[in-house]
């Protein structure tokens, strides 16, 4: 049978904004019919510094990310090839040593705060979305979430907040917005998930 390219979302917006939110909705809606990418997991190793030194880098600079690497794998998966997705450990602050198989499915979601941000990859992307959010209500769940999933204690959050997170938000992550065929102002809004549901079905139909 003739393969069929993919079809790639892509989900981005701020940290906190609700990204992973809205793509475990969609993951969790149609199971094994989408594959997801997280960004995240392309983070450059730094096997070569300390911890000490590794959490002192810039996480939410576009060139913290191997995107070279990111866009060969998407080129392999759109050719209908198997991939090796590097995997990444945030109390580790450095790649993990696991890869994890992905096969080329139907559709993926690729996401992450800066998947609008490169225009070769955003070139692949079918369907953009950006997921929106207070500044204060996003540093307010991140203090939560990474004190209790990525090893991560308050003081460590606010000081990396406002020397990298906060002056990148603004500098790399905000402008992609102007990308986004689909804006939403949260994870949890029914109608943006709707609409990419109704969009995925028909996709999966065709
Ligand atoms: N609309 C919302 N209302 C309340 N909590 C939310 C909302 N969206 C996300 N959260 C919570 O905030 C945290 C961060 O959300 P997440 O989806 O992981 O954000 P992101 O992937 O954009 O960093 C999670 O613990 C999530 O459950
Ligand atoms: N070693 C690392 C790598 C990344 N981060 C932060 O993760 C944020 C992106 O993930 P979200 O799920 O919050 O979108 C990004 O803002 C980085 O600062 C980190 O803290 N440590």
């Amino acid at each position: 049978m003739k393969h069929r390219m993919p079809v790639i979302i892509g989900i981005a917006g701020g940290t906190g904004s609700g990204k992973s939110t809205f793509t475990n909705r969609l993951k969790d809606e149609f199971k094994d019919q989408v594959t997801v990418i997280y960004h995240d997991n392309y983070y450059r190793a730094h096997d070569e510094l300390p911890f000490e030194e590794r959490k002192l880098l810039n996480y939410d600079h576009p060139d913290a990310f191997e995107t070279e690497l990111l866009l060969r794998h998407l080129e392999l998966l759109k050719a209908g090839k198997t991939i090796e997705c590097p995997t990444y450990d945030y109390s580790r602050h450095n790649r993990a040593k696991e890869t994890m198989r992905i096969e080329p499915g139907r559709v993926i979601l690729l996401e992450g705060i800066l998947v609008l941000f490169d225009s070769r990859i955003r070139d692949l992307l079918d369907i953009k979305v950006f997921v929106d959010a207070d500044a204060d209500e996003r540093i307010l769940r991140r203090i939560l979430r990474d004190t209790k999933e990525r090893g991560r204690d308050v003081e460590n959050i606010v000081d990396q907040y406002l020397t990298t997170v906060k002056p990148m938000h603004g500098l790399y992550v905000e402008p992609t917005r102007a990308f986004a065929d689909i804006i939403t102002n949260s994870g949890m809004n029914d109608v943006a998930f709707d609409l990419v549901r109704c969009k995925i079905r028909e996709i999966l139909k065709a």
